[in-house]
Order: structure tokens, then C-alpha cells, then sequence
């Protein structure tokens, strides 16, 4: 079975060339949604992809640019198409969800007083490989990212690891290609100043060539293009470009 990553954006969360950091898998059997951040229904309507279509979300961590569209994205499928999207995530993140994020904007008296009213709620399990949508196959992996917020990165299909807004994490990188058979890494970076809640470029930089070569960037800001002959064999990942995962794979990405 085939399966297709397209990022809605590629951006950091200040850039304003490049739609928020989010993404969709398709498996040819389903869609999953991965994060929805405050541009990406608008990002979603110029790829074609009508929100009916996407089977399922999830969610990495709470900062706008991963969750700020949940409000539109939740309110347009009840009003508009009379169902509850689906709403993946991990235990820790329901409560703050709701109660610091979209309980302001959505809470209505009699109707709507929780995740559940609006979202079909699918409770993961850190560390458990768990079937989210046909052909998609998701382990939430807690990664560090904000003191005191939890974070999730995602292992898919026992062969892809997308990296959610994540400190610099040698060691979990190299397990994941030397034990456990990954072969392709999508990393956000952060290409300048020092990396307090991301990773830096020269981090990603100072990992062995065989990891370097198979990251591919993404949650980057508007210089990006300054730093194309800076990245080593690490290439950039493009927004809205549609990528096999198989295409991933391949080490010569330049
Ligand atoms: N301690 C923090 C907290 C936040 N930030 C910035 O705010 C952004 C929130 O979304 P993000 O994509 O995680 O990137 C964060 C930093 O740019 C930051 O730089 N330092
Ligand atoms: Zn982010
Ligand atoms: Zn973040």
C-alpha cells in the first residue's frame, strides 16, 4: 500500500511565507490530518481537500500553530456537514485542550460543554502503535519541547518518524534507525539562534552522515532559502508538494 505525505505548510510559527507546520498522510484508504493549526483550513481549501475528507486528526502538542484551527475546523463539520470529525489524542493534552484553548470559543450553553460535543474523541496511549485511520498506523513517542507542556513526535507505519516541536534528541534519533528499522525522519529545525524549545540547524549538523541522510527539514522560518547550500545533505521539505514516502526514503535528496 502506497502512502503519501503532503505538508499544508512548512512554516515555524512566525513565518509568514509558509502556512503552520501541519500535514496530511494519505494511505489511498483514509486521510489523517496531522495537527491543525490556525491556517489550515485555508491551506486545506487551496490543496482541494474539502474537511468531509479527512478521516482523522491528530494532535501533536497545544500551540496555535498546531491546534488553532480545531475551533473552525470542529464548528464547520457539525454546523456544515452534521458530524463530529474525529479527534486523536493523547490523554494529557484533552483537558488543556478544551479547558485553555477552544472551550472559550466554543462552549454553549446546554449544547457544548466538552471535547466530546464536538469531537469523536480517539484516546491515545503513549508508546502503543495504534491503527487511526485504514493503513495509517500512528505510536505517539513523548519528545521535549516546553518545560511543564506535554508533546508527543509520531512513529508511522514502524518506518517514518515525524518529529512534533522538539529540543534536540540525538539518542532517541539513533534507536529509532539503528533498532528500530526507521527509515526516513522528518525533523522541524530552527536555523538561527539558539535552540531553546527546537532544534537547531548545527545540532541536526553535528549527527552522524548516515542520520543526516535522512532528515528532511520542516517547521522553518521565511530565511529558509538562505540556507539551502547550509544544510549539508539534509534538503527542505516543500509545502503542498505531494511526497511518497518511498520517494522519503531514497538517501540522494539533492
Ligand atoms: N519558551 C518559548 C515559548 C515559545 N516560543 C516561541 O513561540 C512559539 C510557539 O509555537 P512553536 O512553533 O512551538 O514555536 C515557539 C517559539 O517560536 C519560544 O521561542 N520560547
Ligand atoms: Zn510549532
Ligand atoms: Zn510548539
Amino acid at each position: 500500500m502506497s502512502l503519501t505525505i503532503q505538508m499544508l505548510g512548512t512554516g515555524s510559527a512566525f513565518a509568514k511565507n509558509y502556512y503552520n507546520n501541519n500535514a496530511l498522510l494519505d494511505s489511498g484508504e483514509g486521510k489523517l490530518l496531522i495537527d491543525c493549526g490556525t491556517t489550515a483550513s485555508l491551506a486545506l481549501h487551496q490543496m482541494g481537500v474539502p474537511l468531509p475528507e479527512i478521516d482523522a486528526i491528530l494532535i501533536t502538542h497545544i500551540h496555535a500553530d498546531h491546534v488553532g484551527g480545531l475551533e473552525e475546523f470542529g464548528f464547520q463539520m457539525n454546523i456544515l456537514h452534521g458530524r463530529k470529525p474525529v479527534l486523536c489524542i493523547a490523554e494529557p493534552l484533552i483537558h488543556p485542550l478544551w479547558e485553555n484553548t477552544l472551550k472559550g470559543g466554543m462552549s454553549q450553553q446546554g449544547m457544548i460543554g466538552k471535547l466530546e460535543d464536538v469531537f469523536e474523541v480517539n484516546v491515545l496511549t503513549p508508546g502503543e502503535p495504534t491503527s487511526l485511520v485504514s493503513g495509517i498506523e500512528v505510536e505517539l513517542i513523548p519528545t521535549r519541547h516546553i518545560p511543564g507542556k506535554d508533546s508527543y513526535s509520531l512513529f508511522i507505519n514502524d518506518r517514518l518518524f515525524y518529529s512534533a516541536d522538539m529540543t534536540f534528541d540525538p539518542d532517541l534519533l539513533n534507536q529509532l534507525v539503528h533498532e528500530r528499522g526507521c527509515r526516513s525522519i522528518l525533523h522541524e529545525v530552527q536555523l538561527q539562534g539558539a535552540g531553546e524549545v527546537h532544534t537547531t540547524l548545527d545540532e541536526l549538523l553535528s549527527l552522524p552522515i548516515q542520520l543526516q541522510e535522512r532528515i528532511r527539514l520542516m517547521h522553518y522560518s521565511d530565511d529558509m532559502e538562505q540556507f539551502k547550500e547550509k544544510a549539508g545533505v539534509m534538503s527542505f521539505l516543500e509545502q503542498q508538494r505531494v511526497y511518497n514516502i518511498v520517494e522519503l526514503e531514497r538517501t540522494e535528496q539533492k
